[in-house]
């Protein structure tokens, strides 16, 4: 199979993060883009929480303003973001699920359990011209079901195999790992333009962006991470290195 480019979105939630912390003015996630632009980002992804614990209404506002390239919008399925959406209307919007309570976004979407609703949910977020993808694991109900509410787009989640890389659980993390590859084969055959992403670091990216039927990954917290030790701009060209060589 001939591969199709493979794009990468940096999330500069963790910008935010960092400027929340002290409550200063920086450093500045749309600096933190700009910059990601210049290092061959092919698109920019934010998280509007709920609880706005990261990104702000302003930081969409000036993000929207500012970029070159697409905004991937992650957002909770919320009347409230669901507005904000389609005022700015950003190129593309990843449904997500958030727990206030949770310190990262921990499992992906029950689009299974709630067809109908998201299908109301979608179809104006589509018709505004935006890009709907929704963040779901592995299970095929969960991938049929997002067929189901014509989202063209799903993003897998790869948490899971990064933490049990992470703990150095081999066996389980190759499990995990051939879940996800049999996932994201099973959305293309559907149809879906599948992408993939959440904890990916320089170990663990490779077997994601060799897979012919994964188009995009977005990448933040290590990206971010890394940026302390290296900058942002050789994290990032680093990330993009490791991508082009494993899809070869
Ligand atoms: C949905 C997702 O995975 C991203 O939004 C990213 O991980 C942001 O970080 P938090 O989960 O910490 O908000
Ligand atoms: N949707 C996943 C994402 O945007 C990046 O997640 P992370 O790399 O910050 O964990």
């Amino acid at each position: 199979m001939t591969k199709a480019p493979l794009r990468l979105g940096v999330n500069i939630d963790h910008v935010a993060t960092l400027r929340n912390a002290r409550g200063s003015a920086y450093p500045d996630p749309v600096r933190a883009a700009l910059l990601a632009e210049e290092a061959g980002a092919d698109g920019i992804t934010a998280h509007l929480r709920e609880d706005r614990r990261h990104i702000r209404d302003a930081d969409i506002e000036a993000l929207m303003a500012a970029l070159r390239v697409p905004l991937n919008f992650e957002m909770a399925a919320t009347a409230e973001m669901q507005a904000i959406a389609l005022r700015h209307r950003p190129h593309a919007v990843c449904l997500v699920p958030e727990k206030r309570e949770e310190r990262t976004t921990e499992g992906g979407l029950d689009v299974a359990g709630d067809t109908g609703r998201l299908a109301d949910f979608i179809a104006p977020l589509s018709e505004a011209g935006c890009r709907v993808s929704l963040f779901i694991g592995h299970d095929p109900r969960q991938i049929e079901a997002a067929v189901q509410v014509r989202a063209p787009v799903i993003e897998l989640h790869t948490g899971a195999y990064c933490d049990l890389v992470a703990e150095g659980r081999a066996e389980d993390a190759a499990l995990e790992l051939a879940a996800l590859m049999s996932g994201a084969r099973f959305a293309a055959s559907l149809g879906l333009e599948v992408h993939a992403g959440h904890g990916l670091s320089f170990a663990t990216v490779s077997p994601f962006a060799a897979t012919a039927e994964i188009r995009e990954l977005n990448i933040g917290h290590f990206l971010i991470s890394e940026a302390v030790f290296l900058g942002l701009d050789p994290a990032i060209r680093e990330m993009r290195r490791l991508m082009d060589a494993a899809r070869g």
